[in-house]
């Protein structure tokens, strides 16, 4: 995954908006224009981050900058508004040329008509896969649905080839099957430089077949995959119906096997439900341990946002994890990619994160959630807009700003919550009698100050989740 790091600027804060957002954007554009213009424009621009809610791209020159301004502006804002944000702002600026040279495709496109010279067909080496180093052990949150698997994991990485050989994982997709894999690669590559892990899908195994055949490279290709001390094969359920590749899997297996060398398989049903399985396969698959990851429950999903936030440097409050864990269930990959998009959408509308926000950027994908103002949602708007620490706010200060920061505060915990005077004044440390002078105060300001009035209203439609022509006030 990802890069959203939010660099430290009181007021002027720059976000990197994250690859997957990009690529969203990218796609909606592609979609809209010729490949030609795509690969001439859009190809070589570089994605700068989000500074004050404008999303900014680096082009390469001013000629191009005017080009992007002119002609595909619109384009953009819709890309950006179809993920969410309000009221799009996109900006370019010409990069450096150092930066710019390495932006440059290689070649110029094709034209439309004249089809691309055919690449050639890639060989098993270039097929191989490389470990992802996000997918550790460090990076995994054990929970009650996965237990036992990262167990199995764990003792697979200390003994290979010992413990449980092969070891079969299998679970719905997203729920970290290959994560769990690659991280038991890490793990034996961190320990024993020298060794050799292999991780492959089984299309790629397929391919890498396939290929080696029509090459006539049989010996580089078993030498490939029986020299190896770790094998990792994804999504072996793939494996089905496909004679000539369980034929020459069989084989891969038995070598390895047989040189003590482990085996760690994913799939997303156990073997006995993988059909048009032969049942040689099927029953070394299970020689050795079979374990399932299911889907996480409440806590494990918020305690996998928080590992994620705190990754990517993202300082979003525990309340806002927890309405994004009620809301994604069943799936880790979307799980994050929810995750990433509150922060899209809060960084694109340039609004501090709530829950209210979280809402909102959520409401497309899944189905909206009624939310509960808390305290502690509205003092952080209030910090927000009146550009001070909640600390601050609930603090002894007696400077005037600080002051009406917190009777605002008072005033709108009192409409947006359930709450009774008391609590309110234990929130912050004082008693009924200072929250009703606060109300009053308010209430009485609020006839005069229009400034006020327009702060106290635009808090007041974001703790509802009713902002959106003021998201980007
Ligand atoms: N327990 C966990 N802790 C932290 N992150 C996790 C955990 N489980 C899964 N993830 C993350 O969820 C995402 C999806 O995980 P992964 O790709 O391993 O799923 P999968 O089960 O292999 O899915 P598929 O069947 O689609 O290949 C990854 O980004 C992974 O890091």
């Amino acid at each position: 995954m990802v890069c959203w790091l939010p660099l430290k600027s009181a007021l002027r804060e720059v976000r990197l908006i994250s690859q997957e957002i990009w690529s969203d954007v990218l796609g909606y554009v592609r979609k809209n224009i010729t490949e030609v213009e795509y690969h001439t424009w859009f190809a070589p621009v570089k994605n700068l981050g989000v500074q004050d809610g404008s999303l900014v791209l680096g082009v390469r020159n001013s000629f191009a900058q005017e080009w992007f301004r002119k002609n595909y502006l619109k384009l953009l804002e819709d890309a950006l508004r179809s993920l969410g944000a309000q009221n799009p702002q996109v900006s370019f600026q010409v990069l450096p040329a150092a930066q710019d040279a390495l932006l440059l495709p290689s070649d110029p496109p094709p034209p439309p008509s004249v089809p691309a010279p055919r690449a050639p067909a890639p060989t098993f080496t270039e097929n191989r896969k490389v470990l992802n180093p996000k997918y550790t052990f460090e990076n995994f949150v054990v929970g009650p649905n996965n237990n036992l698997a990262h167990a199995a994991a764990l003792a697979v990485a200390e003994s290979p080839g010992k413990a449980y050989n092969p070891l079969f994982i299998y679970g719905d997709v997203g729920l970290g099957k290959t994560h769990l894999m690659h991280a038991v690669g890490h793990y034996m590559l961190e320990r024993f430089p020298g060794k050799r892990v292999e991780y492959v899908s089984t299309e790629s195994f397929t391919n890498d077949l396939i290929n080696a055949i029509r090459d006539d490279k049989m010996t580089q290709f078993r030498n490939r995959y029986r020299s190896v001390d770790l094998l990792l094969v994804d999504d072996i359920q793939f494996l089905a119906g496909k004679e000539r590749t369980q034929e020459e899997f069989f084989h891969t297996f038995n070598a390895l096997y047989e040189n003590h060398k482990q085996i760690i398989l994913s799939s997303d049903r156990p073997p006995k439900d993988i059909q048009t399985l032969e049942g040689r396969l099927r029953s070394r698959f299970e020689w050795g341990l079979i374990t399932d990851i299911q889907s996480p429950e409440y806590e494990t999903r918020v305690a996998i946002l928080k590992m994620n936030a705190e990754h990517n440097r993202i300082d979003i409050p525990q309340e806002v994890l927890e309405l994004i864990a009620r809301q994604v269930t069943s799936n880790i990959r979307e799980l994050e990619g929810a995750l990433m998009r509150v922060v899209a959408f809060s960084s694109l509308n340039n609004v501090p994160f709530s829950r209210a926000v979280a809402a909102k950027a959520l409401s497309n994908v899944f189905a909206p959630q009624e939310v509960k103002v808390e305290m502690m949602d509205v003092l952080r708007q209030v910090a927000a807009q009146f550009n001070m620490p909640p600390d601050v706010i609930r603090g002894s200060g007696r400077v005037r700003e600080v002051v009406q920061a917190r009777q605002v505060a008072q005033y709108l915990i009192r409409e947006l919550t359930d709450h009774s005077l008391p609590e309110i004044g234990q929130f912050f440390g004082r008693d009924h009698s200072t929250v009703m002078h606060a109300i009053s105060k308010v209430s009485e300001q609020m006839g005069k100050d229009s400034e006020l009035t327009a702060a106290v209203d635009l808090l007041r439609r974001r703790m509802k989740g009713q902002d959106d022509e003021d998201m980007n006030a």
